[in-house]
């Protein structure tokens, strides 16, 4: 399981807002040191569950280079927790310019000095709209540095079929672009022989999901579109390879918010929100391992 870190800030409890009320004034400093205080008690919080985490980057950009900064001290923070990190940055572009995003995400910068990793994640997510060979920056680097990368194949909105269930020589256009990614990953297989190169496959359109785990047996999914947008536990049975590797499950809003929600709501209610956070992701985690154990043969 994935808790997506989207720091929504209205939805952040009054509690961590009061700790830095003197900075209010001041131009986005005061929201992102918000949202890293609310990050890092959400990362102690979740820790002991999930393994990896997934900050989406636009919340951190919306506050400005205050902003992206509490996007890096994220980054540090989770890794040094032992967590692994997926950025959300959904990046796409000509070569000269994919291969500037991927040193910037995944890789490194030459300064005079040393070499430096700007944002240190452990895996992006990129857009195979412009081809293969403003992909090829990407697998590139997450070759060099040993990181991941996942395209997105299939994404949870409900507009994804506009343009992604477009035919072309008989087959959806995002089942092209499954075949493709598995071509892209198959040279970067891991010891358990899974690829570096993974897709992002929305658990909303759970009926596309068989074809496509057919398609990139050897590809990691990330599967957002469970809980906010959704998606339920049946929904994501079929994104699992059949010995119940092969997934990772995100959850965002349902998680970071889940005083906000039944059943957590009546129960604890706003200043309890790290009990509400915490059981939502222990149920989240309890529900997988039921799919897993009645579609898989899982066995603890
Ligand atoms: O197809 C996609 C690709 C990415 N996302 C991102 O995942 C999370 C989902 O958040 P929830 O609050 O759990 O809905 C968010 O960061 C999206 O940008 C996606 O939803 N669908």
């Amino acid at each position: 399981m994935i808790v997506g870190l989207d720091p929504y800030f209205k939805s952040i409890p009054d509690i961590i807002k009061q700790k830095f009320s003197t900075l209010k004034k001041q131009s986005f400093e005061y929201e992102a040191r918000v949202i890293l205080e609310f990050n890092i008690q959400v990362i102690d919080l979740i820790a002991p569950h999930v393994s990896i985490v997934k900050p989406q980057i636009a919340f951190y950009e919306l506050y400005g280079w205050w902003g992206v900064w509490a996007y890096a001290e994220t980054i540090k923070y989770a890794k040094q927790k032992g967590l692994i990190v997926i950025g959300d940055v959904k990046r796409g572009d000509v070569p000269s310019t994919a291969e500037a995003y991927a040193n910037a995400h995944i890789g490194e910068v030459c300064t005079d000095h040393v070499a430096e990793a700007p944002f240190g994640t452990d895996a992006i997510t990129i857009n195979p709209f412009l081809g293969t060979d403003s992909l090829l920056p990407f697998f590139q680097t997450a070759k060099k540095y040993h990181k991941g990368i996942f395209v997105l194949v299939k994404t949870s909105n409900p507009d994804s079929g506009e343009f992604q269930d477009l035919i072309c020589e008989g087959k959806k256009l995002h089942e092209i672009i499954a075949e493709r990614t598995y071509t892209w990953g198959k040279d970067v297989l891991g010891k358990h022989g899974y690829s570096a190169v993974g897709a992002v496959v929305g658990a909303t359109f759970s009926h596309e999901i068989t074809k496509l785990r057919k398609i990139m047996p050897t590809a990691y999914f990330l599967v957002p579109g469970y809980g906010a947008q959704g998606a339920t536990a049946k929904d994501i049975a079929c994104c699992f390879n059949p010995d119940g590797l092969g997934a990772i499950i995100n959850a965002s809003r349902s998680i970071l918010y889940a005083y906000n929600l039944s059943p957590w709501k009546e129960k604890y209610g706003i200043d309890s929100w790290r009990d509400a956070t915490r059981e939502a992701v222990v149920k989240m985690n309890e529900e997988i391992r039921n799919i897993l154990k009645t579609n898989h043969g899982y066995k603890e």
